[in-house]
């Protein structure tokens, strides 16, 4: 098996080229390219590992004709087109918590030098000015802290504030009562929050919903004399407006780690008395960047050799342990989605998934989405286990998952059910010698074949006869039968064959074969 090739694009603690060579990839570090060049190289690779600084858009999304994985070491990943990426079948990743205590240090960090103004205070020392009666500070003690964002930073920056004895009030739409009362903090809407606090800090990823979730509007409701901190994403905050507030005094300091363009060498607010700001520092501490290096490489090595998801943004996660035992099942399932796939002729929108026996005690999401890339191949051939479920989601189609807990006749069995006009439709399959996938059941007529490279399908009356005409037609047209896989629902009634093919069937021999007496249907089938 060729090794996967993996390029770290951005400044990354060494560790992580070290654990993708240690888990047999091939790694590239190659950092600080255009847009241009890096859409250049992409397509020679499986994985990409990145920090803020690498934009993946649909640019290089496009190029990336191998890629399988972007690994996120960090938080935020506003810099990915994750909908394109899902769309693409290219599972994106994170590291949600291996840089967040050092986040929110650094919040807590830039709110004491706001209340202190330790940067301007520290230049105009050096610089031999002795400013003794120019900076008169605040004490946190006592104060109230607004925290926009209580999720893992948010919540951490509230428990060192508790520490420094400063009241919490929290805005998260999704913090629960209880969660708050567990935090310590009192939750409040948005407003009560502008109108209280005496710091106000952002911790919310940016989104439709957040960004500029500090409006012009929205900073004329604060507390004068609001001081405003942001370690999580430049466009939550209108720099603009921000910069009005200061020189008019409504807001009495803002520091900021991020900008809504990066780098940011030029803004309004440089220069502005008051204004403290660091070049997107907040992650970056020797403890941070080795963990999130680590992680980062290990998920993606994971994904890449053994299959397993751990932190996807896009897919439900798959342990390393688990990625294994489900591989054969996957494999079945695609098989049995592909049959359908090319079997049904109606516009489905409805599929059901069923497992029993063993397969019933797996995790179920991974063979759903097998079911689904195999059953939309019909529709595109970059369909595959990641983007199946959104393709299914975007085309509206209902999506049933049944775990029964009977075993029946096979000690695992997958069955894959579409509605048509004529009635539910479904195939089943089960593993022979636990990872051969076998078909075991067709349009409730009982077969077992092998679902493997062309084949023929063709409904007809169980008739006398028949097989050998079949036999004689293909004959003459110079193709081989591999195996040969017979089913009926009765003594004549309708019977399935299904036929491994050495060669692709040509479309006039299937008309040929249509014309036999009894023949319903015919259909050349690839898997
Ligand atoms: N400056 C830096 O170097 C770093 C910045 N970050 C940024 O910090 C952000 C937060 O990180 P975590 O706390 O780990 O993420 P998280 O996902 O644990 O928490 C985010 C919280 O924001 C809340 N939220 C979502 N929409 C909201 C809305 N409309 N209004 C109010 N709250 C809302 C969520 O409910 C959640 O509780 C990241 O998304 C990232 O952008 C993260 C690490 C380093
Ligand atoms: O983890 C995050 O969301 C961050 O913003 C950290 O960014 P960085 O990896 O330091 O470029």
């Amino acid at each position: 098996m060729t090794k996967p090739r993996v390029l770290i694009s951005d400044k990354m603690d060494p560790n992580a080229a070290k654990i993708f060579a240690e888990r047999g990839c091939d790694v590239d570090v190659i950092t600080d390219k255009t847009p241009d060049e890096l859409a250049a190289m992409i397509g020679d690779y499986d994985g990409l590992a990145i920090r803020s600084s690498t934009k993946v858009t649909k640019q290089i999304l496009d190029a990336a004709t191998n890629l399988k994985v972007i690994g996120r070491a960090g938080i935020g990943v506003d810099n990915v087109d994750i909908p394109y990426a899902s769309a693409k079948g290219v599972v994106v990743m994170n590291t949600p918590f291996g840089n967040s205590i050092t986040t929110a240090e650094h919040a807590i960090a830039l709110m004491f030098a706001l209340a202190r103004q330790l940067p301007e205070a520290n230049a105009q020392t050096q610089a031999g000015k002795w400013p003794k009666n120019d900076f008169m500070g605040v004490e946190v003690t006592g104060k109230t802290l607004g925290l926009i964002g209580a999720g893992n930073i948010g919540s951490i920056v509230a428990s060192r504030a508790l520490g420094l004895r400063m009241k919490v009030v929290a805005f998260d739409p999704f913090l629960t009562a209880d969660r708050a009362i567990e935090m310590g903090v009192e939750k409040a809407d948005l407003d009560t929050l502008l109108a209280k606090a005496d710091f106000i800090t952002l911790h919310t990823p940016l989104t439709d919903q957040t960004r500029n979730v500090l409006s012009r509007e929205n900073l004329a409701k604060t507390k004068k004399g609001v001081r405003i901190i942001n370690c999580a994403r430049g466009g939550l905050i209108d720099e603009e407006a921000l910069k009005e507030a200061l020189d008019s005094g409504q807001v009495a300091g803002a520091a900021l780690d991020v900008f809504a363009t990066e780098p940011a060498k030029e803004s309004p607010l440089f220069g502005t008395p008051n204004f403290i700001c660091t070049p997107h520092l907040g992650a970056s501490t020797n403890e941070a960047q080795v963990n999130v290096a680590l992680q980062v490489a290990e998920q993606m090595a994971d994904y890449l050799v053994n299959g397993g998801v751990t932190n996807a943004l896009n897919m439900p996660s798959l342990s390393a342990e688990e990625a294994p035992k489900l591989k054969p099942y996957t494999n079945l399932a695609l098989k049995l989605g592909s049959l359908v796939g090319q079997l049904a002729h109606d516009n489905l929108d409805n599929i059901a998934i069923e497992v029993e026996g063993a397969a019933a005690e797996l995790n179920i999401k991974p063979i759903t989405a097998a079911v689904l890339a195999g059953f939309m191949r019909r529709f595109s051939d970059a369909v595959n286990m990641v983007n199946a479920p959104f393709l299914a989601k975007e085309r509206g189609f209902d999506i049933r998952e049944v775990r029964h807990d009977k075993t029946g006749a096979y000690h695992t069995l997958v069955r894959v059910t579409v509605n048509t006009a004529q009635g539910p439709r479904s195939v089943a399959g089960t593993l022979f010698a636990n990872s051969e996938a076998r078909l075991v059941e067709i349009f409730g007529i009982s077969l077992e074949a092998e679902l493997e490279g062309n084949m023929l399908y063709i409904v007809n009356e169980d008739a006398p006869g028949f097989i050998g005409r079949v036999g004689t037609a293909l004959g003459e047209a110079g193709l081989n039968i591999g195996t040969f896989h017979l089913g009926r629902r009765s003594a004549g009634g309708e019977a399935v064959l299904l036929l491994s093919m050495d060669a692709a069937i040509p479309e006039a021999v299937l008309k040929q074969l249509g014309t036999l007496p009894g023949v319903k249907t015919v259909k050349a089938l690839k898997f």
